[in-house]
């Protein structure tokens, strides 16, 4: 057997010290510096010293979900509520127990070393510092239909009917807050929906999402709030110099009430101004550049775009396969249709363009990593194809066509077949999110040389795992490579308790 499982661990090294509030590890960072000298290219391995100190206690945290009544909402509250209230239920399979499967943090291992026995020792990925537990979110939100969440949760048509059964009780007397409802910037076919909305000025509606989170935070006795936005997919504002291309500009704009100011900002703005993290799960530029200005002023962390969780996560997994493999995608074609409201919206055609431009960009980082098989810009064909058709309802259907240039001018052509359950695949990702970013802005690390200790850079590019197109702070890379991107948080959490990365050398067993 090569693997153990353990639950928890000591570590034992001079390096780690936990004290009452903090993990304090002294560690080596361990990266490479390029330099081009004189056309020839040194490469100069480097050590880095920094310390890392992570706040021991988890805060009593309360998520509020813009579109808290949509099929991703309702399942996200559901899920946590059956599994908080151990909520089993009857299928035709038998009897089903409640999980939080699809959740890197709640579901997944990671390898610690190796014991004496050659075997992999392996814990929960919750386990290597301390997280919030979803069952312990409080959630509340915003919508701009005013069904109550049991109601909402029966027309999303995601959980079997034994559990929405026992789920009606625990979820009928949450209510959507209303919400900020501009009709120009998500389809039109979601205005029969608009029943529960603001009114007002843009500052005016602005401020009331603003005292919605101080009056959520107080009224739950809450340490910490997160912003989550997962309404419907909005159209791209255009950034318009004088508007909301700096900070400034913007928050005149709003007192102006400019057309061109979407929910979404507003909706983020109103979070960083209330010290409130923001994460976008839609693929619209909710941060324009005033935005982001604001976010950097006030160290607010803000991340997004657009849940990544089905079709485009495999895209992330396939491509830097075939590309470190040294095959040539020339084509991928990626078909999906799906039934629900989500779907419905994304049939209009400004809406479409928002999510085909984050299902499409997913690839652009692995192509540019390797010129023996593109030339500069050369990139593979991509196509996306989004369709709606209701009867399928929340059961998305994804069809993927990957051709690659192989060996000696062959080809070779893969085809998926991939039923996501949109919810049921996002909401593990929604908690994911949050108590990513929630543990994120309780790890504050410092160089040798630095005066002070800071937090990551509010733009928190550690969320990219999740979202098909990463936030990134000023010029950064981008990176969509899966396994890259879940190796940044486990090695990151690592680096807090003074453990090295898994480099997967194993020289233990190769010499
Ligand atoms: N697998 C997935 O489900 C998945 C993956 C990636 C991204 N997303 C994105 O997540 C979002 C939600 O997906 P869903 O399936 O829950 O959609 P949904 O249509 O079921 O829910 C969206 C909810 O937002 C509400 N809404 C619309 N505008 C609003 C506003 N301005 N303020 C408050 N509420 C508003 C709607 O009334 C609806 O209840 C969509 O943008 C979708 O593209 C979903
Ligand atoms: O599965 P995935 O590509 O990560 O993401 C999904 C898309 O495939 C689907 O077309 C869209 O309707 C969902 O909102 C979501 O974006």
């Amino acid at each position: 057997m090569s693997a153990q499982m353990y639950e928890s661990f000591k570590v034992n090294s001079p390096n780690v010290q936990y004290t009452e509030e903090h993990i304090i590890s002294n560690y080596t960072y361990q990266t490479t510096k390029i330099q081009s000298v004189n056309g020839e290219l040194i490469v100069e391995p480097v050590d880095q010293k920094y310390t890392f100190k992570t706040e021991r206690k988890v805060p009593k945290m309360g998520v509020m979900i813009v579109g808290l009544c949509g099929n991703n909402g309702t399942t996200v509250v559901g899920g946590v509520i059956a599994n908080r209230e151990g909520l089993c239920w009857n299928t035709k399979q038998g009897l089903q127990t409640p999980n939080y499967f699809g959740s890197v943090v709640m579901s997944s291992t990671i390898r610690l070393g190796m014991d004496d026995n050659g075997r992999d020792a392996y814990i929960p990925l919750k386990n290597l510092i301390p997280m919030v537990h979803p069952n312990d979110i409080v959630f509340g939100g915003w919508d701009i239909n005013n069904s109550n969440l049991a109601e909402a949760m029966q027309r999303a048509q995601v959980f079997d009917y034994d559990l929405q059964v026992q789920l009606i009780p625990h979820m009928k007397n949450i209510t959507p807050l209303p919400s900020i409802y501009f009709p120009d910037f998500i389809a039109a076919n979601q205005k029969d929906r608009a029943n529960n909305v603001l009114t007002g000025t843009k500052k005016e509606q602005m401020e009331q999402i603003r005292k919605d989170i101080r009056d959520f935070k107080e009224s739950n006795k809450l340490d910490k709030v997160i912003v989550m936005w997962s309404a419907n997919t909005e159209r791209f504002s255009s950034i318009v110099p004088g508007v909301n291309d700096n900070i400034e500009n913007l928050m005149a704009a709003i007192e102006r009430s400019e057309e061109e100011i979407s929910p979404s900002t507003l909706f983020a703005i109103a979070s960083i101004l209330e010290n409130t993290p923001y994460i976008n799960g839609s693929p619209q530029n909710t941060f324009v550049p005033g935005v982001i200005e604001l976010a950097l002023q006030r160290n607010v962390s803000i991340g997004g775009d657009d849940f990544k969780t089905g079709q485009t996560k495999i895209k992330s997994v396939l491509t830097d396969y075939l590309v470190s493999a040294g095959i040539k995608p020339v084509s991928i074609v990626s078909y999906n249709h799906l039934g629900n409201n989500d779907g419905k919206n994304l049939s209009a055609p400004q809406q479409f363009r928002s999510k085909e431009i984050t299902k499409s960009n997913v690839v652009d980082d692995m192509i540019a990593s390797n010129n023996i098989l593109y030339k500069q810009g050369e990139h593979p064909d991509h196509v996306i194809v989004i369709k709606y058709v209701p009867y399928v309802g929340d059961s998305k259907r994804a069809m993927d066509e990957y051709t690659s240039q192989i060996f000696m001018g062959g080809h070779n052509t893969i085809v998926l077949h991939n039923t996501c359950e949109d919810s049921l695949l996002a909401a593990p990702i929604i908690l994911d999110l949050v108590i990513l970013a929630e543990v994120a802005n309780r790890i504050q690390m410092k160089s040798e040389n630095a005066e002070a200790f800071t937090g990551f850079h509010p733009v928190l590019s550690l969320l990219s795992y999740l979202l098909k197109a990463p936030l990134v702070p000023e010029k950064a890379n981008v990176v969509n490579a899966l396994f890259k991107q879940r190796s940044a948080i486990e090695n990151i959490f690592k680096a807090c308790i003074g453990i090295n990365p898994d480099n997967n050398m194993l020289l233990e067993q190769r010499l």
